[in-house]
């Protein structure tokens, strides 16, 4: 396949972003990464490296590291927005203070704002001048930076309002190891990797516990039922749950080491406190604020999530995650197959 070679920005210096701006490298864009930590950025011009993100993967010599975003921004049109879903209002800001052309904004972080209970897409639908915003994008799916940064086969969707401009981004990121499908539900998408967080949390927890896989095995599928279940009732189709961004990502997120959700959640299964958790991890939780977003989320839309308000009680109520696997295990008797019609809406 002939590759249109771009001019993009990436966003964020973190794991996600420079594992991203990788494999644009790889596909011969010229990119430039931008990030706010200056030391870091040296690092990234000067030894080819990302250290505290990356390890000892040396990065494509096609990435330029910035620390001025005016600078890295001169002439761009596509930008990949790689930041915690907590700083992107600030980031934003940020660009359209610099930038005055429109923009393509792709975002590849997976949240859900608490109190506004917004999808990032529409946070940035809401922080962005009309005028400067050509697309939304989302491109999502199961895929840790680690692997992704070690070439390893990858697959991860895109999704926009606009089919074309998914496509887009389809094919500036689709090579041999990192395979991008489009999906036109931005809902589905952008709420199924957003929630597989809280789950991936609930199943270090039950491991930190001591469970074995049988606990991991039904957080997982009843997990996937209480995301649907929501998603469903925010407008997402029930079918992409059983996609890359619904299925896909809960599955890795929940085994994966490389989770910090599911390394989080294992610490406070085995007796740590939060903030000492969060303090130790250095990188980005986002299951932690994604938690109170789809508790508050289900009282608005009144739909049962019990495994999220188990976490919200560990969490945010000081609970025993012991106590809330036991209550979870003692609730009422149901039927598997009328939950799973409650899915698809047929039910109230
Ligand atoms: N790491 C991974 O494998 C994947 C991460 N994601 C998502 O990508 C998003 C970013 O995650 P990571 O890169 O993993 O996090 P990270 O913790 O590795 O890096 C976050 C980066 O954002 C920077 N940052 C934080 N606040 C900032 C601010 N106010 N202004 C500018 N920069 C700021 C940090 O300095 C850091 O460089 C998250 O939403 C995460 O869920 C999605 C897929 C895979
Ligand atoms: O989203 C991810 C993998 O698809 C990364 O998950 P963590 O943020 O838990 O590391």
């Amino acid at each position: 396949m002939e590759q249109i070679r771009e001019k993009v920005a990436v966003v964020g210096a973190g794991s996600w972003g420079t594992a991203l701006a990788l494999v644009l490298a790889d596909n011969g864009h010229e990119v430039r990464l931008w990030g706010h930590n200056p030391s870091q950025i040296d690092e990234i011009n000067q030894n080819h490296t990302n250290t505290k993100y990356l390890g000892d993967v040396i990065l494509p010599e096609g990435i330029i590291g910035y620390s001025s975003l005016e600078e890295a921004l001169v002439g761009i049109d596509t930008i990949i927005l790689a930041v915690p879903t907590k700083a992107i209002r600030e980031v934003l800001n940020k660009i359209t203070t610099v930038h005055k052309h429109p923009l393509t904004v792709v975002h590849v972080s997976k949240g859900i704002e608490p109190d506004t209970f917004l999808r990032i897409s529409e946070m940035i639908e809401e922080e962005m001048p009309e005028e400067l915003l050509k697309d939304v994008v989302v491109l999502s799916g199961p895929s840790h930076a680690e692997e992704v940064s070690l070439r390893h086969p990858t697959t991860v969707t895109a999704s926009s309002k606009r089919m074309e401009a998914a496509e887009k981004i389809q094919d500036i990121f689709i090579n041999n190891n990192f395979r991008v499908y489009t999906n036109p539900d931005i809902v589905g998408v952008e709420i199924g990797g957003a929630l597989k967080n809280i789950i991936a949390l609930a199943a270090g927890i039950t491991d930190g516990l001591g469970y074995g896989d049988n606990a991991k095995a039904a957080l997982i599928t009843r997990g996937l039922t209480e995301i649907a279940r929501l998603g469903t009732k925010m407008g997402a189709s029930p079918l992409t749950f059983s996609g890359l961004t619904g299925i896909g990502d809960l599955i890795v997120t929940c085994t994966s080491v490389h989770s910090r959700n599911w390394r989080a959640g294992n610490l406070l299964g085995k007796g740590h406190n939060l903030q000492e958790v969060l303090d130790n991890m250095g990188m980005v939780v986002e299951g932690v604020r994604t938690t109170k977003a789809a508790y508050q989320l289900a009282q608005k839309y009144e739909v049962r999530m019990p495994i999220t308000t188990a976490l919200y009680n560990v969490l945010f109520n000081n609970a025993s995650p012991k106590d809330e696997v036991d209550k979870l295990m003692a609730r009422v008797k149901t039927h598997e197959m009328e939950d799973l019609t409650n899915v698809l809406g047929e039910k109230d």
